[in-house]
């Protein structure tokens, strides 16, 4: 195979390209290989990574999410409302509502349309992972990390640490234009305690249901929007008394708002948009 039909897809501005296995076919041993090539934006398409719908025996579509570092994800909720949004208007599924299969589990999808076209997409993320062993990091393996002291390159941080399927540490500041995203980001990303890396978020509350919002990625670095990040973020400021359970909390990214409830079932939704940038064909190098 030296080429195959892609769609380069964003969710506030978290780009990455996506590619249709029921379609095509990639090697399996290239996947982390094409995955760094697509993305690079001087050689290649350029994107925050590679996302394949495959088919699935447990649901209508799989996700699987490549970083741009070639490193495979095993959540990414900006992915799974593009996912969703290519589903329907391909006619991989023929309801608004249906399940996405991931790495770490099914999650539950909705689309909300607009003329046939997919303009917005609610996402039950299900419930977020709050023990050490479920981050994973390491410490007391059942024990949970909510605003606990940890020193990085020589300053002692608070951090929280949540799992929507993939890790994540947030750490509150004061001024969000300030935060050390491309200084402590990249440290934290590959500190020892997280034996799988760490994706570094850094949240500004503004009130009880707003918050301002940063991310340095896991295996890409800084993107405009994180939207696994987002929801632990908002399970993070549960925790830590910054805002309330079971109310919807606006997330200010760099790319746009997302809508984010912890709601009364323990379930995190996630509301958002999704957008396809193009479409084309990649010839691999
Ligand atoms: N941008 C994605 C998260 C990618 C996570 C990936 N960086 C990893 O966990 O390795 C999102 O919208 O949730």
């Amino acid at each position: 195979m030296n080429s195959f039909q892609f769609t380069k897809m964003h969710g506030l501005g978290n780009n990455y390209i996506y590619v249709n296995l029921f379609e095509e076919q990639l090697q399996e041993s290239q996947l982390s290989e094409i995955a760094r090539n697509v993305s690079n934006v001087y050689t290649g398409i350029g994107s925050d990574g590679l996302i394949l719908i495959c088919p699935s025996d447990k649901a209508p579509v799989k996700m699987r999410i490549f970083n741009n570092d070639g490193s495979e994800g095993k959540n990414c909720g900006n992915g799974l409302r593009c996912v969703a949004k290519y589903a329907y208007e391909h006619k991989l599924v023929t309801e608004t509502e249906f399940q996405i299969e991931t790495l770490s589990g099914l999650v539950q999808a909705k689309v909300h349309t607009e003329n046939g076209t997919v303009k917005l997409v609610t996402v039950d993320m299900g419930e977020p992972r709050l023990l050490k062993a479920e981050i994973p990091m390491q410490g007391e393996a059942q024990s949970k990390t909510v605003n606990e002291k940890m020193e990085f390159a020589g300053k002692v941080y608070e951090g929280t640490a949540i799992s929507m399927g993939n890790p994540h540490i947030i750490f509150y500041v004061d001024d969000i234009e300030k935060a050390p995203v491309t200084t402590l980001g990249p440290i934290v990303e590959k500190d020892e305690r997280f034996p799988e890396g760490v994706n570094v978020e850094f949240v500004q509350v503004v009130a009880d249901n707003e918050i301002h919002f940063r991310v340095w990625e896991r295996g890409s670095g800084v993107t405009q929007a994180c939207g696994t990040g987002a929801c632990a973020a908002v399970v993070s400021s549960v925790l830590n008394q910054h805002t309330t359970a079971g109310k919807e909390t606006t997330v200010h990214l760099a790319g746009g708002d997302l809508l984010i409830n912890w709601d009364s079932n323990g379930k995190v939704l996630m509301t958002g948009p999704a957008e396809v940038i193009c479409t084309g064909t990649y010839y691999l190098p």
